[in-house]
């Protein structure tokens, strides 16, 4: 059979607006065994790795599948929770808490869910749920705020899959990026300062960026351009002058060169510099995961102070911070233009906010 069984149609089912927070995924288990079918899938995804299937078959299948499962399970034991693994336990509040956030200001039917591009919920099976639950429109929202093919275009690619099995389509809209979107820089720039605001100030801010290889970078993908657009406005924000800030990439994989100044790097310099305090802030992951608890938060914590730094912190990402509910909600807005009606006043909203932003600002400077 070519196309999907459609689900049951029932006359005056009432049809809904849907919107579907896609992340990366993660392993089942902190263990070898989960984390080979999740690593195949991810590895054998040709936007992820693009050298020639038969070489990188050879490669992944014969090296990689043999000796990283076991590596990355350490890795991922240790930051594992007694709810499972941090990316889908974050992932998983903020779709409900963002159903709660619309859900006052938007009187139209919403459904929010949450799918995995690798692993589980699966896109495919989030979005067959979702039209059996009577959703004809629905917005795909990436967890990345900056547009990279290996992430935000293969997240899409998993729904044009769906689509393309599908008899009756619902209508589909992407949000490519939201890297410059004034709720998201805000949302950092609340979550950083709440975290000054008890721990004190660093004497350098590092941003760490994901990396992607250098090769994408000249093959046309923005995604270098979009973190760069991003620390600018986040340093701006932050009042941050040039030497109070470092913006540089993580997470390399495989010899290619990769997007640089690489964070490892970085920081061992500070440390080798005399820099007392670095506060690392990871503003490309929207959700704790892997590579900012472990890589950033352990192994990045390591190498600064075994090179001469005396104090590191790491900020956690934006999670559940309710200012970035509120700016995953506005951004979905944002999106959303004629599907639904909205039953907020935003202008009032923006007004009362900087009221009490004012406010604060005003009582900080007493
Ligand atoms: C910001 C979004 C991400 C981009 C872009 C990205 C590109 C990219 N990643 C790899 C290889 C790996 N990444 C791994 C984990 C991982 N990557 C992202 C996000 C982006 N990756 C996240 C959120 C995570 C964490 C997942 C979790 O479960 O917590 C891993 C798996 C872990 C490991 O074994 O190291 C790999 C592998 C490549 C090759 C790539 C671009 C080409
Ligand atoms: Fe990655
Ligand atoms: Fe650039």
């Amino acid at each position: 059979m070519k196309y999907l069984k459609e689900p049951d149609y029932s006359h005056g089912q009432q049809s809904k607006t849907g919107i579907l927070l896609v992340n990366l995924g993660t392993p089942e288990a902190p263990t070898a065994k989960a984390l080979r079918p999740y690593l195949k899938e991810f590895l054998s995804d040709p936007r992820v790795v693009e050298i020639p299937r038969a070489v990188w078959w050879l490669i992944l299948n014969g090296i990689i599948l043999n000796t990283r499962p076991k590596k990355s399970a350490a890795k991922y034991a240790a930051i594992w929770t007694t709810d499972g693994s941090p990316l889908r336990v974050h992932t998983e509040k903020q779709a409900k808490l963002l159903k709660g956030w619309l859900g006052e200001k938007v009187a139209s039917p919403l459904m929010v869910e949450y799918a995995m591009r690798y692993g589980k919920p699966s896109v495919s099976a989030t979005l067959a749920r979702m039209k059996a639950a009577g959703c004809d429109r629905i917005l795909i929202l990436p967890s990345y705020p900056q547009y990279a093919a290996s992430s935000t275009a293969t997240a899409f690619d998993a729904a044009y899959a769906w689509l393309l099995k599908t008899r009756n389509q619902p209508a589909l809209r992407t949000l490519k990026h939201y890297h410059d979107h004034p709720a998201y820089i805000h949302a950092l720039t609340a979550n950083i300062r709440d975290y000054w605001q008890m721990h004190g100030r660093p004497d350098v801010l590092l941003m760490s960026f994901h990396g992607v290889p250098r090769y994408t970078l000249d093959k046309g993908d923005p995604y270098h351009c979009e973190c760069q657009k991003t620390g600018r406005l986040l340093s701006e924000a932050l009042g941050l002058e040039p030497g109070q800030f470092r913006l540089t990439f993580q997470s390399r994989f495989g010899r290619a060169e990769w997007l640089q100044p690489y964070t490892d790097k970085t920081l061992e310099a500070l440390g080798r510099e005399g820099v007392g305090r670095v506060d690392v802030v990871a503003p490309g992951f929207t959700a704790d995961c892997l590579e900012t608890l472990e890589e950033l938060a352990m192994e990045g914590r390591a190498g600064f102070l075994a090179t001469g730094g005396k104090e590191f912190h790491y900020i956690p990402a934006l999670n559940e911070h309710p200012q970035w509910i509120a700016a995953l909600g506005q951004i979905a807005l944002d999106n959303l233009g004629g599907w639904v009606s909205e039953t907020w006043d935003r202008d009032a909203d923006e007004q009362a906010r900087q009221t009490s932003k004012n406010l604060a600002l005003n009582l900080a400077r007493r």
